[in-house]
């Protein structure tokens, strides 16, 4: 049953390193990677990637709420053989843990979610791949060839180009859609107004949408010859305020797979998501990115959770850093989680080398932590195994 070798030796690896005179190019403390990025990237984008809605409040309630909880190991549950692996709305994974999708991931490194994708899947890690990506989504499934992929949608305003969007998504290879609810508009973001930085606004993010014939089809000149134009249309389609609960339909009518909405906290929106007939939830404030003052995510978890029981799977992101941390949302309740900046801050570090440590970082911390706490499967994870702090 143990995956082999175990996701914990990267640990040992490293250790072997130092024998050779080799230290680790990037932090193992994963908390440590957003000051080593600041010192790495472009000021203007590593405060949009950092960067949350007005005073940050959000962010720091994301990471507060993973402080609130303490793990209670347990001892003496022989737990020399460990399987960490799952199965999330169809797609299996060595860990319950996949990318998150972040658009621009260009403005930290040229390669961008080429680098991600090629990373993730030499691990075996899912990525959800955004619209707002700099690379195309075709471009990206070919450079992660056979590796695990999800497509996250920003729902356009005009309905051919998000039919478009979901058929070029299916026939690149996505099995799951991932739809974004919380981001309608931007929020008020301090750290880029300072700036005055918009990646899109300067071309970049919108590679799905230039290269979408839909979408090309409702400009006067191409891109190419026009490129404010263009990127002024994608300003205006890339998300529609008028969606409501009734829309849900079109997704189910032209995606075939299956479906999560992300963004949801509270219980009564994702009771709604199930009887709309949608897989999956993935409780998120955007990375404390949108609604400054917003419920930290994990603290919201639970009532979804319970809203929920089993006629979804619940997927947590916003916050999490540590393999503790995902301990813990899956000790309440969550199926997997996703990871946000970590990878992006990696990506700025090193390329695709920066985004496979961080990764590998996690999965070994989180395959110790399990251990080391007396559980040898995620299934088991319930929150006797927790206390408040
Ligand atoms: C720079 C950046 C760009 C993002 N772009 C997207 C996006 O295009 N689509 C989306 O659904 N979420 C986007 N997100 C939100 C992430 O998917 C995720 O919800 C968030 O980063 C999780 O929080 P964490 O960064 O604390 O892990 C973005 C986040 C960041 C930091
Ligand atoms: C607004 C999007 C296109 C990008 C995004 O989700 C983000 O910056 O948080």
């Amino acid at each position: 049953m143990s995956a082999e070798p175990p996701l914990s030796a990267y640990q040992f690896e490293i250790y072997l390193d130092g024998l050779a005179g080799r230290r680790p190019a990037f932090p193992t403390d994963l908390t440590m990677l957003e000051e080593a990025a600041r010192a790495r990237m472009e000021p203007e984008a590593f405060g949009y990637v950092s960067g949350g809605a007005g005073s940050g409040a959000t962010v720091r309630a994301n990471r507060e709420a993973f402080d609130r909880w303490r793990i209670v190991p347990r001892m003496l549950r022989d737990v020399s053989k460990r399987d960490l692996g799952t199965t999330v709305l169809g797609t299996a994974m060595p860990a319950p843990v996949m990318t998150a999708p972040v658009g621009v991931l260009s403005i930290a490194h040229p390669e961008g979610e080429l680098a991600v994708a090629r990373a993730a899947a030499s691990l075996g890690v899912p990525i959800v791949l955004s619209t707002a990506a700099s690379y195309t989504m075709e471009e990206v499934a070919e450079a992660g060839g056979d590796g695990p992929r999800w497509y996250q949608l920003y729902w356009p305003k005009d309905r051919d180009l998000a039919i478009s969007l979901l058929s070029r998504a299916e026939a690149a290879g996505y099995s799951a859609l991932v739809v974004t609810l919380d981001t309608w508009m931007l929020a008020w973001r301090p750290r880029d107004l300072d700036h005055a930085y918009l990646p899109f606004l300067r071309g970049v993010g919108v590679a799905n949408y230039f290269s979408d014939p839909a979408f090309r089809a409702g400009l006067a000149r191409p891109p190419e010859e026009d490129v404010q134009a263009a990127v002024l249309r994608w300003a205006d389609q890339f998300a529609d305020p008028r969606k409501t609960w009734a829309d849900l339909a079109f997704l189910r009518e032209h995606w075939r797979g299956p479906i999560a909405l992300k963004g949801i906290l509270h219980p009564d929106d994702a009771r709604r998501a199930v009887d709309a007939g949608m897989d999956g939830i993935v409780v998120s404030n955007h990375g404390g990115r949108q609604v400054d003052g917003s419920v930290g995510a994990l603290d919201a978890l639970p009532g979804v959770v319970a809203a929920v029981g089993d006629r979804a799977e619940v997927l947590l992101d916003s916050g999490v850093r540590t393999g503790a941390d995902v301990v813990k949302a899956l000790a309440l309740g969550a199926r997997a989680v996703l990871v946000g900046r970590p990878y992006a801050y990696g990506l700025a570090l090193g390329g695709e080398d920066g985004v496979r440590h961080v990764l590998r970082c996690l999965l070994a911390e989180l395959d110790l932590t399990l251990a080391l706490s007396g559980q040898t499967t995620i299934a088991e994870l319930n929150p006797g195994l927790l206390a408040p702090a």
